[in-house]
């Protein structure tokens, strides 16, 4: 029996963090504005004490140092207001040292999320969430793009090529993080693109006309082996936590990460497919770095750097 080929993302992603971190060292000296060196920098704020919030807020701060860019890191109460958080936004908006800046999501409930993307600077908007970038991204106008879709571009193009014209992808998941931008970066890229959800009638069957999968529905293994077009490529966005295979391991209370995808299955009929974790989930936070070089040049005026992939857009 065949097996796919298993998509390296963080291998990819370390590559492209490398990269950055010379781009990056390139940038501090021959960018130099005003005889000051430029160093990117990046603003992450986290409301609140999730556990699994707190783990990706500290990876981020190390990844942004690793690079040699600045990191500002804002931990606030999980009783803040939504004024006090927006006031700290527009400081950071203002603050020539923040290049770019990122709300962990997600927030608390007397937050509501949508207000405060609204106020962040489009132009320091490093996860793409904000409606300008949004509607850029859906226009096919050049903009920030947020990072799990534009690290899974970067993963079906390092597998399938630069040229993915014509192919059938199905994205399952509409949600504003990642199905829908990632159907507009697969539009972009001139695939026949399909966006199923809980609505959609034999999801099974719909699955199986594609040649790209895309899974980020938060459903553990939810995508079946019989479900996948032989050959596809199967990209899985889905990070779900569930209890131990081994039962004794469960009753402790330990558990696993699982994605959308049955992954076991998916590798006997699929032609390549992101294991979970070290698939996608890495090059959100290389692609975070990626976003904020690009934002610290746009700002700059300085060109982007060749050796770095420019961001997908959805142009031309
Ligand atoms: N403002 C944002 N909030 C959130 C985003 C985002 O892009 N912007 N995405 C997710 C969480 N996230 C980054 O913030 C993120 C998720 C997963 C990973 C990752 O590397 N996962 C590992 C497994 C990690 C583990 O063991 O738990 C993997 O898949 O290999 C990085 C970043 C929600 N919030």
């Amino acid at each position: 029996m065949s097996q796919a080929r298993i998509i390296d993302g963080k291998a990819f992603a370390q590559n492209l963090r490398d990269r950055l971190a010379l781009q990056v060292a390139d940038l501090r000296s021959t960018g130099a504005k005003g005889g000051q060196d430029l160093v990117p920098g990046l603003a992450v704020v986290l409301v609140g004490e999730n556990p699994a919030s707190q783990v990706y807020v500290r990876s981020k701060g190390q990844a942004t140092v690793a690079a040699g860019m600045r990191s500002f890191e804002h931990k606030l109460p999980d009783t803040t207001d939504q004024a006090t958080l927006v006031a700290l936004v527009e400081k950071l908006n203002r603050d020539p040292a923040v290049n770019g800046i990122l709300v962990q999501l997600p927030l608390p409930a007397q937050i509501d999320p949508a207000v405060v993307i609204a106020t962040i600077d489009p132009a320091k908007d490093v996860d793409g969430f904000h409606v300008e970038n949004a509607g850029r991204l859906a226009l096919g106008l050049p903009g920030m793009v947020p990072c799990t879709p534009l690290g899974c571009m970067m993963l079906l193009r390092d597998v399938l090529g630069d040229d993915l014209r014509g192919k059938r992808a199905l994205v399952l998941g509409r949600s504003t993080i990642v199905g829908r931008p990632m159907a507009s970066l697969l539009l972009a890229a001139d695939c026949t693109v399909t966006i199923a959800h809980s609505r959609t009638q034999d999801l099974p069957e719909e699955c199986r006309r594609a040649d790209i999968l895309v899974a980020a529905v938060g459903r553990p293994e939810m995508v079946r082996g019989d479900w996948i077009k032989p050959g596809a490529t199967v990209i899985d966005v889905g990070i779900n936590r569930v209890p131990h295979a081994d039962p004794a391991a469960a009753a402790e209370g330990r558990t696993r990460l699982v994605g959308d995808v049955h992954f076991a299955e998916a590798m006997t009929v699929a032609g390549a497919i992101t294991p979970v974790p070290g698939g996608v989930g890495p090059m959100t936070i290389a692609c975070l770095l990626l976003n904020t070089l690009t934002a610290t040049c746009r700002q700059n005026g300085v060109p982007l750097p060749g050796s770095v992939p420019e961001a997908d857009t959805a142009a031309p």
